[in-house]
């Protein structure tokens, strides 16, 4: 890149920062003009910087208050992603509320997400009224998902009896038979790719064996180098799962990242084991675990080296025209005071890639 360096800060928890901030990753930018430096979030962001953009997963009103008030004194600075983007994957309901919106047309695939209910009180919870229409099983899922432990505490519910050990509010979601392999589809900007994980497996009351009505687990996806050696029967189980098709995958990922003004995120998407071409949302992320994704240092570099560009772009106006005609971004969300100047349909890497991962459902 020639001129200026790309300065990025970033802001993000202990375990975050060490899985994503890589010499690899750190290294390769540098190379291309792009700094990532370190925010300390105990001190006050704006002693800290010149920063051109700022990357986070960090919460809190004080964040968000000096994030505004970075955006107020910075305004051709990019906040990737704002935090009113963020906050609606906060919540299980909001979340997948977009998903229902989206319009996509494919004659072939059809999408959605699993019938659900939110409950918010224990009252409720044993109305049987309010579970109208709701086939057991059912996962029972903490209706905040803020990335704390309890947000990924989940239950698998076999019947009434055992609804006293849910903690409300939760949101009630019916268990799909799916073939026990998830699709994770990661998306950075235009950049959009699907791996395949380990998932629960179909009829899980007949698999896990008599669980007294409830069993509870906590990211199933997440499995160790070691456990997914060990795990034979779920490599092959792995193997044999085809693809859903990327042009389908892709145009979701698009379709969400435009509704949802995000530009780093995932979802979790399963097959209908029932009807083979219908597939559902049933989670979604914000910055989820790139480093996992084999080849994420070019694929996040390209990212940044793309918003340099823009950057670049807003402040040389000679520039704009010869940015226009290349640039690979629509960066709304990078926040309302960005002016627009890309194409979202130009360009992008995708790739699909088989990735093995999981972890076995567990108390
Ligand atoms: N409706 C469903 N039908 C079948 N399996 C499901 C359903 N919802 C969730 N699962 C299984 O439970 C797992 C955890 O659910 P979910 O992804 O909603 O939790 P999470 O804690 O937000 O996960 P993540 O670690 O991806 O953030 C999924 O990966 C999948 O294996
Ligand atoms: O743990 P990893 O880095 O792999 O990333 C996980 C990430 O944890 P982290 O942000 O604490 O790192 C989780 O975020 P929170 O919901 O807890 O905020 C969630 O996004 C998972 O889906 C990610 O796993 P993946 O979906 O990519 O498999
Ligand atoms: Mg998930
Ligand atoms: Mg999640």
């Amino acid at each position: 890149m020639e001129g200026r360096r790309f300065c990025i800060g970033y802001a993000l928890a202990p375990k975050k920062r060490h899985s994503f901030i890589q010499d690899s990753l750190v290294t390769l930018a540098a190379s291309r003009g792009v700094d990532l430096v370190r925010i300390d979030t105990d001190r006050p962001l704006l002693d800290q910087g010149p920063f051109d953009c700022i990357l986070h997963k960090f919460y809190g009103e004080d964040w968000r208050k000096q994030l505004m008030e970075f955006r107020v004194k910075n305004p051709n600075a990019f906040i990737l992603d704002s935090p009113d983007s963020i906050e609606r994957l906060h919540n299980r309901i909001s979340m997948l509320q977009v998903v229902s919106e989206l319009k996509i047309d494919n004659p072939d695939e059809s999408f959605g997400i699993p019938k659900q209910i939110v409950i918010y009180d224990k009252e409720t919870l044993f109305d049987r009224q309010a579970w109208e229409g709701l086939k057991f099983p059912v996962i029972a899922k903490p209706l905040v998902a803020d990335g704390s432990a309890k947000s990924h505490k989940m239950a698998l519910v076999f019947n009434h009896d055992c609804l006293n050990k849910l903690k409300p509010p939760i949101v009630l979601q019916e268990f799909v038979n799916h073939g026990g392999v998830i699709f994770k589809v990661y998306v950075v900007g235009q950049y959009v790719k699907c791996v395949k994980r380990k998932s629960l497996p179909d009829e899980p009351e007949a698999k896990l064996g008599n669980v007294d009505g409830l069993l509870s687990f906590s990211q199933v996806s997440n499995m160790t180098p070691r456990e997914k050696i060990d795990d034979k029967h779920y490599m092959m189980q792995l193997d044999d799962t085809e693809m859903p098709p990327l042009s389908f995958v892709t145009d979701i990922a698009r379709g969400l990242r435009r509704s949802m003004n995000l530009n780093l995120f995932n979802f979790d998407v399963i097959r209908d084991s029932k009807i083979g071409t219908r597939y559902l949302i049933i989670d979604i992320n914000y910055f989820p675990g790139y480093a996992k994704m084999p080849g994420y240092e070019k694929v996040l570099t390209d990212f940044f080296c793309d918003l340099a560009q823009k950057k670049e772009a807003l402040n040389n106006p000679d520039k704009k025209k010869d940015v226009e005609d290349k640039i690979v971004l629509d960066l709304q969300s990078t926040d309302q005071q960005t002016r627009k100047i890309g194409n979202d349909e130009i360009g992008g890497g995708q790739s699909v890639e088989r990735e093995k991962k999981g972890t076995p459902v567990q108390d």
